[in-house]
């Protein structure tokens, strides 16, 4: 019989590791149950603590906690809740035994997103890892995965899905487009304007700028000081103007009267005021695409930035003067990368350009790759993702444009200043999905094809009460990819999606999107297509 320690990560507000314990607390029973039988003994690493939940909250206390471990004890990093990755990067760096990730198949709090940031963090990192997730823990899935791991420290999925993108196969018209981008940006140099470095310990969305140098990329290191201090600068009647141009384009906005707990007028202006600050900066400093950190620091001054970044990601969206009355890139999109996903930003900012020079939709944002379901409605008989995220997704994706938006205030326990959400369904329509990340030392890309597609109202309302009501969806079916080859191989918690007009379209928009990442050194891998 072996002991195997069991390792749980947490966030670092401490609202949302308390109300998301009792969760977190029935999959590790049902984990340390399925252990048992298979003849092992699942033992935490730390105490449940008097706070009244189990979670490691800082780094510091991530290494405390290792320096207990034995290193070469199997471990189990178990996760039913967002965590950050780097409170237990340290420990797992130097660990010596087998480390084994898993999360539960729920969509209540966002475990799965936690384990794929995790994935993506120790892929980066170079620590070997295996990763499994259950909604029952009594499959076969993942009994089996488990038995495997119990006994040979590893799992082997099936990542037949996967082939290397073959640049040869490009038309010359779209690989010609992929140089002359890629040309541009190497000789003109691109600015990615960076709100405060490393979200939420997601160690694997910080590309090195070595990486970016040669591509012709550079970031401008901007402090959220910067912008609090900006966003405290604009008149009230300016963000007032922005919000009217919402509510003059038919956006609902579900107010409250108690700001601890529901959206306000105020908060909303607020946002308005930060959008407008967050374009001048962004034109000040001539950055092509900005992100915004928010979640930790912000937060605790100002209402999120969510609704703000979906404004910013739309070319349909309030106009921003200079202090001489003209518009700063009119008519244009401002591409955001949220909590300052930098591989996602990356994308965005070749997305962009490419979706533009093909006359394709240009509008871009990525998803946490949140939870996914039959249809319980019967209405589709293939699996569903739920891709959702908290801000940034323009209005453009969803059914009814603006006017088919909504703005929830954001939960307390993340944000205590609120904000509103951009919420919406995305419309149906053909997508190219596509994530950049790190590995070996060197900027990969995976992408695929899919379709956003239209569930009954009622499977809509399902899956968000399953999830975070006030955050919006795209319901998506990937292309050739199954579900547990999805989780397999996906190196983040973030997928980045995209419109295009027409299946034919989107086909070629991923294959010039392919090529320009290739043209870009990028390893570049075609997933089920
Ligand atoms: C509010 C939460 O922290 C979310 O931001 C989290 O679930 C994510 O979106 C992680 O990508």
């Amino acid at each position: 019989m072996t002991e195997i320690m069991l390792v749980a990560s947490g966030d670092l507000r401490e609202s949302a590791n308390t109300k998301c314990w009792p969760t977190q607390k029935a999959m590790e029973d049902k984990l340390a149950a399925v252990v048992a039988e298979m003849g092992h003994t699942l033992k935490r690493a730390h105490p449940v603590k008097p706070e009244g939940h189990g979670f490691i909250a800082t780094q510091r206390e991530g290494m405390d906690v290792f320096r207990t471990i034995e290193p070469h004890a199997p471990i189990i990093v178990a996760e039913a809740v967002w965590q950050y990755s780097h409170h237990v990067l340290p420990g797992l760096s130097s660990h010596k035994g087998p480390i084994l990730t898993v999360a539960n198949w729920s969509g209540q709090w966002p475990g799965l997103v936690g384990l794929l940031n995790l994935n993506g963090s120790l892929t980066k990192a170079g620590i070997a890892y295996s990763s499994l997730w259950s909604e029952s823990f009594e499959d076969d899935f993942f009994r089996s995965g488990l038995k495997s791991w119990l006994e040979s420290g590893t799992i082997a999925h099936d990542e037949s899905h996967v082939r290397p993108f073959d640049a040869t196969a490009v038309p010359a018209e779209l690989a010609g487009l992929a140089d002359d981008i890629a040309a541009d940006m190497a000789g003109n140099k691109v600015i990615m304007g960076v709100f405060d470095e490393g979200c939420m310990g997601m160690y694997n969305a910080i590309i090195p700028d070595e990486m970016l140098m040669p591509i012709g990329v550079f970031k401008e290191r901007l402090s959220q000081s910067a912008l609090y201090h900006a966003t405290k600068q604009v008149p009230e009647e300016e963000a007032r103007a922005a919000y009217q141009w919402m509510l003059d384009k038919g956006m609902t906005f579900h107010f409250g009267s108690d700001p601890k707990e529901e959206l306000t007028e105020d908060q909303v202006i607020d946002q308005c005021r930060m959008y407008i600050a967050a374009v001048r900066l962004a034109d000040f400093f001539g950055c092509e695409a900005i992100g915004i950190q928010y979640q930790q620091g912000l937060k605790d001054l100002l209402p999120a930035s969510d609704l703000v970044e979906g404004m910013l990601n739309n070319d349909d969206r309030p106009p921003v003067a200079r202090a001489d009355g003209s518009i700063i890139r009119e008519g244009q999109a401002i591409v955001h990368f949220n909590e300052v996903d930098e591989c996602a930003g990356l994308d965005a900012v070749l997305t962009n350009r490419l979706h533009r020079a093909l006359g394709q939709p240009v509008e871009t944002t990525l998803h946490d790759l949140r939870w996914g379901d039959a249809d319980k409605s019967g209405s589709r008989d293939d699996f569903v993702w739920v891709f959702e995220i908290s801000g940034a997704v323009p209005p453009a994706h969803h059914e009814g444009g603006w006017a088919g938006s909504e703005s929830y205030r954001q939960p307390s326990m993340f944000f205590p200043f609120g904000g509103g959400t951009l919420k919406g369904y995305a419309r149906p329509g053909e997508i190219v999905w596509s994530r950049i990340f790190v590995k070996d030392g060197a900027l990969h890309m995976d992408i695929g094809r899919g379709q956003a597609v239209k569930l009954p109202a009622e499977e809509c309302e399902r899956r968000s009460r399953a999830t975070d009501y006030p955050w919006p969806i795209m319901n998506a079916v990937l292309t050739g990819v199954s579900r547990d080859q999805m989780m397999a191989r996906h190196k983040a918690n973030h997928i980045q999606v995209v419109y295009a007009l027409s299946a034919e379209d989107a086909d070629k928009a991923m294959m010039a999107k392919a090529a320009l990442a290739a043209k870009m050194g990028m390893t570049v891998s075609l997933c089920g297509v």
